[in-house]
């Protein structure tokens, strides 16, 4: 994939608040994306992951706190310009009907096609370029809602990846998709990280394919970070209790040596309530 024509950006947030209405999320959130490297924010629901993400994205003000995108204040910045340096795919996103894939994907492109200035060869090969790492090409023609789930998943990351901006931000991207595409995602990102000098911020579920792939891990709870570091510091069993209340055994594994959680069985005896919930669910 073409290599980002920029010095790698820089994005931190300082003391960051943020929320929606009276609603409070963030609580003096600081936080610096690391150049190069693949970070993922872990947490659980509601724990403020995509808040923060919107928030870095400039998609969401903070109410006070800042956040810099190579030094100058993101939410001063025009919006062509910070899409030129920065991709989001958020949660959830909703194609307009009637959409094909090729024509999503194109809608990577609008940073670079100003009113007077296109360059056709350059935006046909990214996106190209974009559907081909994602094994999209197949569905090029096809309407996007009428693709399932996973193969929506996977356009939404091509238009992203089209964007060819040198910081990528993707809540849950690998929602939807199987085991094998999750992991031929990641491995994706991790080598647009390791070999093309991106920077990669990702929100994850799965515990251990975040501890597997990510460089840093930030762990997240009630709107502030809790603990980042490498997966082989933080991805210990008593944070997995401090920031998920899970008890778990950590072991690692024997190629990799990369952490891996085992939830522990609580092997409890039933009680008179589950008993009930179980008869009601027969019923
Ligand atoms: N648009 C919104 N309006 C009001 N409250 C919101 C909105 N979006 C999120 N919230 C609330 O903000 C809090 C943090 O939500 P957020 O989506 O950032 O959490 P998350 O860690 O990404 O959760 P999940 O893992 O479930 O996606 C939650 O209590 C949520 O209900």
């Amino acid at each position: 994939m073409t290599q980002p024509s920029h010095q790698p950006p820089r994005l931190t947030g300082e003391a960051l608040q943020a929320g929606y209405d009276t609603r409070r999320v963030l609580d003096g959130v600081d936080i610096a994306i690391e150049e190069g490297k693949l970070t993922v924010l872990l947490g659980p629901n509601g724990s403020g992951k995509s808040t923060l993400l919107k928030t870095l994205a400039r998609t969401l003000t903070p109410s006070d706190g800042h956040v810099y995108l190579d030094g100058k204040d993101i939410h001063r910045s025009k919006t062509r310009e910070v899409a030129k340096r920065l991709g989001i795919l958020p949660q959830g996103p909703v194609a307009p009907e009637g959409l094909s894939v090729k024509q999503l994907v194109a809608m990577g492109r609008f940073p670079h096609q100003g009113l007077w200035q296109k360059n056709a060869q350059q935006d046909a090969e990214a996106i190209r370029e974009a559907m081909t790492y994602t094994h999209v090409t197949e569905f090029a023609e096809r309407n996007v809602d009428a693709l399932s789930g996973g193969q929506r998943q996977r356009c939404w990351i091509a238009m992203v990846l089209a964007q060819q901006t040198d910081l990528i931000l993707l809540d849950e991207p690998t929602t939807f998709l199987d085991l094998k595409v999750q992991v031929d995602l990641l491995e994706l990102l991790s080598r647009l990280a390791h070999e093309k000098g991106r920077t990669l911020l990702l929100v994850l579920h799965d515990l251990n394919l975040a501890a597997a792939y990510a460089d840093q891990l930030v762990m997240m709870c009630d709107g502030r970070i809790v603990t980042s570091g490498a997966p082989s510091e933080v991805f210990t069993a008593p944070n997995l209790k401090r920031v998920f209340d899970l008890d778990a055994h950590v072991i690692h594994d024997p190629e990799s040596g990369s952490p891996i959680c085992v939830p522990r069985k609580r092997n409890q005896p039933a009680t008179e309530s589950d008993v009930l919930a179980l008869q009601r669910c027969a019923m």
